[in-house]
């Protein structure tokens, strides 16, 4: 029987989902609702005239991995392959990445020589952690804090200094709270299928979803890519998605159409919006999952009432980052690389800083030389360091920005142009538990027949590869493998 599916939220989950489902026979009519004036959620790009790109949200996409050729896959198809710009793992931007610990910028080690020599921050070298880790037993619990996991097999400077700062320059996130099995499942998996880390890296821990290379995800693969963003931004990939999907046939494409609540007999669903209604047989969410109770009402049937799916949904936190875009005339940086962090024991509120113009000068306005930068702030200590983020004032977080470039960099001449950004509840947090969570919502959802499916960032992964693959799999899950 052929069905009509709602999709709900065109960030890039949505968006890949409806991309899926518009390749199947199954689907009579997909409906693409967003509430937003513009579709891409948090893929955001600003495009000065003089030539210039600033990225507001990721600025950077890894190909590597099932996920990374299967976003490659879809950017072939999309006929976007010659707006990639690759950086290849020999570039600078890829060997180079920084710690700003004890007022100093140090370089994260790399390479064996990285490994092997004692490099500051850290008091010995790396090896002594990575043949001790071997030897150490398997944890017993079912899930971890990454802090925990990570002291217990490597030590503890390695989880409070490297560690605690990855998981700000990717989850904006505490290493303390965060799930080593939901954040870092390779680390995780590894120690269950090897004992160890290490042996788990060399040896491999269990087979990924099989995703056969277009022929640009073999030519990343051949060419050593280690991420890629396009010519006009990453929000050009949204937008290509969006043109698809209104040249595709069978997709109803709708902007600034918040869903304003969902009803369900158990079959089907009506669809509230602010000017009307709509019926769907499916429903792919690839809303936040606290938006999906928070701002639309899910009315179940009566018998489902008492929900843990709604409890369930509600514990899947996000945390507040503000972005602020700077440039500034000529060459200005004193090292060069992809950014540098900063642990949580250093400054708070202060997460990291990227040189955007390294990895990708493209992005440079034409003209004289600039430098790019992207300074992160907030995250997990967002509320703690600068209050309540509907009271923040755009100067104070400027003026913050500023001020790490100069104390960090060494960089006292003013930006010429800067752009700030408060991106409110932008990445989910799976903290411990994160996935019992998710196995009991599923569990709910089969058991009851509720034909729901869940996608985006607050489920399995929150980079965009992850997301994409989450539409995908949703998409798929319905219609079977297109
Ligand atoms: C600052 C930052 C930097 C990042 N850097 C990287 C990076 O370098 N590399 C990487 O791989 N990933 C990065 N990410 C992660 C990645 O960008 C996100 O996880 C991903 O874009 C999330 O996509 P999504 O579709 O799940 O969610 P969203 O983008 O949040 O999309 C959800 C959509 O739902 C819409 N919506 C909300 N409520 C309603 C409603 N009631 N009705 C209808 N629509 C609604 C929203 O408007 C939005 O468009 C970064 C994220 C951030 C915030
Ligand atoms: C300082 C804050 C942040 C920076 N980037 C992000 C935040 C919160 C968000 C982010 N960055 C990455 C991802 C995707 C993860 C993935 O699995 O692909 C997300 C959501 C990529 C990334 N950035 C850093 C690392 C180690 C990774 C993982 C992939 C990779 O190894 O390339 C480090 C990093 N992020 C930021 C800086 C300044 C920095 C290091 C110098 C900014």
């Amino acid at each position: 029987m052929q069905k009509t599916v709602a999709v709900l939220g065109g960030g890039i989950g949505g968006l890949s989902a409806c991309f899926h489902l518009s390749k199947s026979p199954q689907v009579s009519k997909i409906v693409l609702l967003e509430g937003d004036g513009r579709f891409g959620g948090w893929l955001s790009s600003t495009r000065r005239e003089d030539g210039a790109v600033f990225e507001h949200g990721p600025r950077g996409i890894r190909p590597a991995g099932a996920v990374g050729r299967n976003t490659l896959n879809m950017v072939e198809e999309l006929g976007l392959e010659s707006e990639v710009l690759p950086v290849t793992y020999d570039h600078v931007a890829s060997k180079n990445r920084y710690l700003y610990v004890g007022g100093q910028l140090h370089k994260m080690p790399s390479g064996l020589g990285g490994v092997v020599r004692t490099v500051p921050p850290f008091s010995r070298p790396l090896i002594q952690s990575v043949l001790k880790e071997i030897l150490i037993s398997r944890g017993k619990e079912e899930d971890e804090s990454i802090h925990s996991f990570v002291s217990r097999r490597l030590g503890t400077e390695l989880a409070d200094i490297a560690i605690d700062s990855l998981c700000r320059g990717v989850f904006a996130g505490d290493c303390r709270k965060l799930s080593v099995r939901s954040c870092l499942p390779p680390l995780y998996n590894a120690e269950k299928a090897r004992g160890s880390i290490v042996l788990g890296m060399l040896l491999g821990s269990g087979p990924g979803p099989d995703v056969p290379p277009s022929t640009l995800a073999k030519r990343a693969a051949q060419e050593n890519w280690a991420q890629w963003s396009l010519k006009r931004g990453l929000q050009n990939l949204p937008e290509a998605l969006e043109e698809r999907m209104r040249n595709g046939g069978c997709v109803e494409v709708h902007r600034d159409t918040p869903v304003t609540g969902l009803s369900t007999n158990g079959t089907g669903w009506e669809i509230q919006l602010e000017d009307g209604t709509i019926k769907a047989d499916h429903i792919i969410s690839a809303l936040p999952a606290k938006v999906i109770l928070n701002s639309v009402p899910v009315v179940l049937p009566v018998d489902l009432e008492a929900c843990p799916l709604s409890q369930q949904l509600l514990e899947i936190a996000t945390v507040t980052v503000a972005v602020v875009n700077l440039e500034y005339e000529g060459s200005v940086l004193p090292v060069t690389g992809f950014g540098h962090l900063v642990p949580s024991s250093e400054d708070r509120g202060l997460l990291g800083v990227v040189y955007d113009s390294v990895p990708f000068p493209q992005h440079n306005r034409t003209g004289g030389p600039t430098t790019r930068l992207t300074v992160m702030m907030g995250g997990a200590w967002f509320q703690e360091v600068f209050g309540n983020p509907d009271e923040v004032t755009e100067q104070l977080l400027l003026d913050r920005a500023t001020q790490a470039v100069t104390s960090h960099l060494g960089v006292t001449t003013p930006p010429i142009w800067s752009i700030v950004a408060l991106l409110k509840d932008c990445i989910p947090q799976y903290y411990l538990g994160h996935w019992k969570r998710l196995e009991n919502m599923r569990q709910y959802i089969r058991d009851h027949n509720l034909p729901l499916s869940l996608a985006g960032s607050s489920y399995d992964g929150v980079s965009v590869n992850d997301v994409i693959f989450s539409g995908r799999t949703a998409a798929e899950g319905l219609v079977g493998k297109v």
